[in-house]
């Protein structure tokens, strides 16, 4: 069982931003705790929904043991029975009256009602002038009959209802199956089963595709990320400087690629995706993959708040750590900007990574480009690729090798420096 750290959750606005992990549904803790660990079921306690008194709600995340679809022994369809029971409920009603008792309350309801509709038409059959004349048969057997139909009726709706919701939480089981969310696995009796990935810098990454796929976010997308990452593993910066954090993809992409001892620095001026990616560091931190880590993937990375042109200066000056690499993807006509800003904390042969230097080459980044392609202090080029989430449009990143300063420059005009630099 994983608890979360509740406190840095309420810090984050969880509640708020109620942006949840994985499905799940919110059960009283008290009630449900045993049945749950009973049928295998983890919890991840995201954040306190309230606390009134005795009854403390807790936002749960289910990372369950989920039956396969193609097992048909009696424990396991009644495992199946169990787990969606306790899933279900969704309102006062049905979480005080669960299924099997409503199920069979109808099918009693229906089972009496039938009976008595029999008996008033075997009377009826028996002495039709008596039963007509007193007037009670025809009444007995039309109310009987509407209660025959009323509780048939709920009894098959209340199946139905639960088959739909079966099949629907097969159809989310396939998804993120599909999607890598879920792993499939045989348990130790032979069966076929399914659980929920746990939560760490991968399921943080993927769900930020998967986010930015759909709506087509700015954040630099699989594949220049993988050309990011393989810089940082190439170069293993013991310092990365980003500009403009957004989510924290990129961020977390050069994370997980950093050397031991390794920290992202990641300025973002907009303070709702300053939360938003504290919050998503944070998370990429949980799971058992993070514990066995020196430093957790999320907790590499630090964002900053603050325009960088400003923020950056203020957060290095007086330090002694120099930056080996920094990843330019704020604003492109402020590019030139950060670079400049930069500069007097940059290590020679420090990279510096420009996204979008296919897009904008001839809009708001061309001063940028024109600077680090003419300047003597300075080897670039650019690596040509598709846009993030496109594959028709052309983009690329700009990758600069700082040579110094003006010993760098020297240097670079005499060649040899060069291929030092870059080693
Ligand atoms: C393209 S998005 C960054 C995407 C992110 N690097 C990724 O790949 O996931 C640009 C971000 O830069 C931020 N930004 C723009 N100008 C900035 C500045 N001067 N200082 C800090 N952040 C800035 C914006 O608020 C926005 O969140």
């Amino acid at each position: 069982m994983c608890f979360f750290d509740t406190k840095a959750a309420r810090a984050f606005s969880l509640q708020r931003l109620n942006m949840r992990c994985v499905e799940g549904h919110r059960h009283h803790w008290s009630n449900r705790l045993a049945a749950f660990k009973e049928h295998n079921v983890r919890f991840h306690v995201i954040a306190p929904k309230q606390r009134t008194g005795a009854a403390r709600r807790l936002r749960l995340t289910v990372a369950a043991s989920l039956p396969p679809d193609d097992r048909s022994d009696a424990e396991a369809s009644k495992r199946r029975a169990m787990e969606d029971e306790l899933r279900d409920p969704k309102n006062f009603l049905e979480f005080f009256l669960p299924r099997p008792l409503r199920l069979a309350f109808f099918g009693a309801s229906a089972a009496s009602c039938l009976i008595a509709t029999l008996l008033t038409a075997v009377r009826l059959v028996q002495s039709p002038a008596l039963e007509l004349a007193e007037g009670t048969a025809p009444r007995d057997l039309i109310v009987n009959l509407i209660g025959l139909a009323t509780f048939a009726s709920l009894y098959v709706y209340d199946q139905q209802q639960a088959q739909a919701r079966i099949e629907r939480r097969r159809e989310i089981r396939e998804a993120q199956i599909a999607f890598g969310d879920r792993e499939v696995f045989v348990n130790d009796k032979g069966e076929k089963m399914s659980r929920l990935k746990e939560v760490n810098d991968d399921w943080i990454l993927r769900r930020l595709e998967r986010w930015g796929r759909r709506d087509g976010m700015p954040f630099i997308g699989p594949a220049k990320g993988a050309i990011l990452q393989q810089l940082v593993a190439d170069k293993r910066p013991l310092l990365v400087v980003e500009v403009g954090t957004m989510a924290g993809y990129s961020a977390l992409l050069m994370a997980q690629a950093l050397p031991p001892g390794g920290r992202v620095v990641s300025f973002e001026k907009d303070l709702t995706w300053l939360l938003v990616a504290k919050r998503f560091m944070w998370q990429a931190s949980q799971g058992e993959k993070n514990a066995g880590l020196d430093t957790r993937v999320g907790d590499r990375v630090q964002v900053e708040w603050g325009d960088a042109r400003e923020a950056l200066p203020r957060a290095l000056r007086g330090g002694s750590d120099r930056i080996d690499l920094l990843f330019l993807d704020g604003t492109p006509r402020e590019y030139l900007a950060y670079l400049k800003a930069a500069e007097p904390y940059m290590a020679p042969g420090a990279l510096v990574v420009a996204d979008n230097a296919g897009v904008f080459a001839q809009g708001g980044l061309r001063p940028y480009l024109e600077y680090v392609r003419g300047s003597p202090a300075y080897r670039s080029e650019l690596v040509a690729c598709k846009l993030e989430w496109r594959e028709d449009v052309e983009d690329g990143i700009e990758v600069s090798t700082y040579l110094g300063g003006p010993a760098g420059a020297k240097e670079a005009e005499g060649g040899s420096a060069r291929e030092a630099a870059v080693a």
